[in-house]
């Protein structure tokens, strides 16, 4: 047996070795190739190796790698504007990853009402099931217990409440409330969207209160719902919002977005970032918004998708021994397993697909954004298989 890396043992890993990726292909090293409908973690938002982004980043490398926040960085005001004129925004800070871009929204979201003569006001609301990260920070935010175990005592200012009961969220704000902050669509705790009415309702509560919406984009953004922001879907705007992994298809990218107010506590030397905004992560993120941006292609990923749900649709009415519920929204899906989720990813994987386990005995697929209707048929074909299998093994298990 091969000895074990000299890596920490925090990932139980698949033994898949994979050497290069092909739009929404991974080949491993001795060519067996295997569509990928886990995108990373909904990570190549425009496939593998995208052609315009290897050569964005290729051409950026030439010139380029690192500049200092301290000096004018063009290709960050450039990628800036973009994504204000894209959106709610009025102001962007650069990160490097997810969880960073969240530790940046609940700081804005503190320094405003600090700002504001409100100190006390730190608390922020967030919700059972969410996943925000895992630094300490946003291991607080989330709503699951299992990622704080053994790392000393939370980081105080979080109060979860029950996911989808604006009732609790009510009975949960108190004079030291600052912010609410929620996930669309709850992606990691199980792909459970939130309601129109209850993004709403968060909505209404943070402007009688004088709260500020943060919205956790990370997944749920730069087109994985059909519309470039999940948000967009129920009509609401926040006042700050995590963007990450689809914005850099690949690449460490992420992004604290937030409106002129909700940022105007954030002054010179609040906060900062060696490498967040720099300049080959920039190139990245605008030739991703070139393709994401171009005229059509959202609406394409809504058709992909509508194609994808029938499918599986359809595949939970042949295999309700396998198949629970089919959940989601755009290209961001979950199959709600009858079986243990674990024996289905597997039998999935053997099929030579990729997807992700998530909370709830859920199964996440999210291809990337690229995804042709073919493709996706053969993610149902591959799909059909493996419940195929585990019927085929539990007929041999009873006979
Ligand atoms: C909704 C959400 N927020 C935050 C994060 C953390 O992002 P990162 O792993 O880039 O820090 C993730 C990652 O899975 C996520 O899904």
């Amino acid at each position: 047996m091969a000895e074990a890396a000299p890596l920490y043992d925090t990932y139980s890993r698949a033994p898949l070795r994979f050497e290069r990726g092909e739009g929404v292909w991974l080949i491993t090293e001795s060519g067996e190739r295997y569509l990928d409908f886990g995108a990373g973690v909904a990570v190549t938002s425009v496939g593998h190796s995208n052609p315009h982004v290897v050569n964005a980043l290729k051409e950026q490398a030439d010139k380029v790698w690192h500049l200092s926040n301290i000096y004018e960085i063009p290709g960050q005001e450039r990628l800036a504007k973009r994504l204000t004129d894209a959106t709610f925004a009025d102001k962007v800070f650069f990160t490097n990853s997810g969880a960073e871009a969240l530790e940046c929204a609940i700081k804005t979201a503190r320094r405003y009402q600090y700002s504001k003569g409100h100190p006390e006001r730190f608390h922020i609301i967030t919700f059972e099931g969410a996943f925000h990260g895992r630094t300490l920070a946003t291991i607080a935010a989330g709503g699951q217990e299992k990622y704080l175990e053994g790392f000393g005592p939370k980081a105080p200012g979080f109060d979860q409440v029950p996911f989808g009961d604006i009732e609790a969220v009510r009975a949960a704000v108190t004079d030291a409330t600052a912010a609410i902050l929620i996930e669309p669509v709850q992606g990691e705790g199980g792909v459970r969207p939130a309601t129109t009415e209850f993004m709403k309702a968060l909505r209404q509560i943070c402007d009688e209160k004088g709260l500020l919406l943060i919205l956790d984009e990370v997944q749920t953004g730069v087109g994985r719902t059909g519309k470039l922001f999940a948000h967009e879907w129920s009509g609401i705007t926040p006042d700050i919002m995590a963007v990450a992994k689809g914005i850099g298809g690949g690449f460490p990218l992420g992004a604290c977005l937030a409106t002129a107010e909700a940022a105007s506590g954030m002054k010179a030397g609040t906060h900062g970032s060696t490498y967040g905004g720099n300049p080959l992560a920039m190139a990245v993120g605008s030739a991703v918004l070139d393709i994401i941006l171009a005229e059509g292609f959202l609406q394409q990923v809504c058709d992909v998708a509508l194609v994808f749900r029938q499918g599986l649709a359809s595949l939970k009415d042949r295999y309700p021994d396998v198949i629970e519920d089919i959940r989601g929204e755009g290209l961001l899906l979950g199959i709600k397993a009858a079986i243990p989720s674990a024996e289905l990813l597997q039998a999935i994987r053997a099929a030579h697909l990729l997807g992700v386990p998530a909370g709830d005995n859920v199964i996440r697929l999210l291809p990337p954004l690229v995804v042709t209707a073919e493709e996706a048929r053969e993610g149902l074909v591959r799909i059909e298989r493996a419940a195929e299998s585990i019927r085929a093994s539990k007929v041999k298990k009873t006979a």
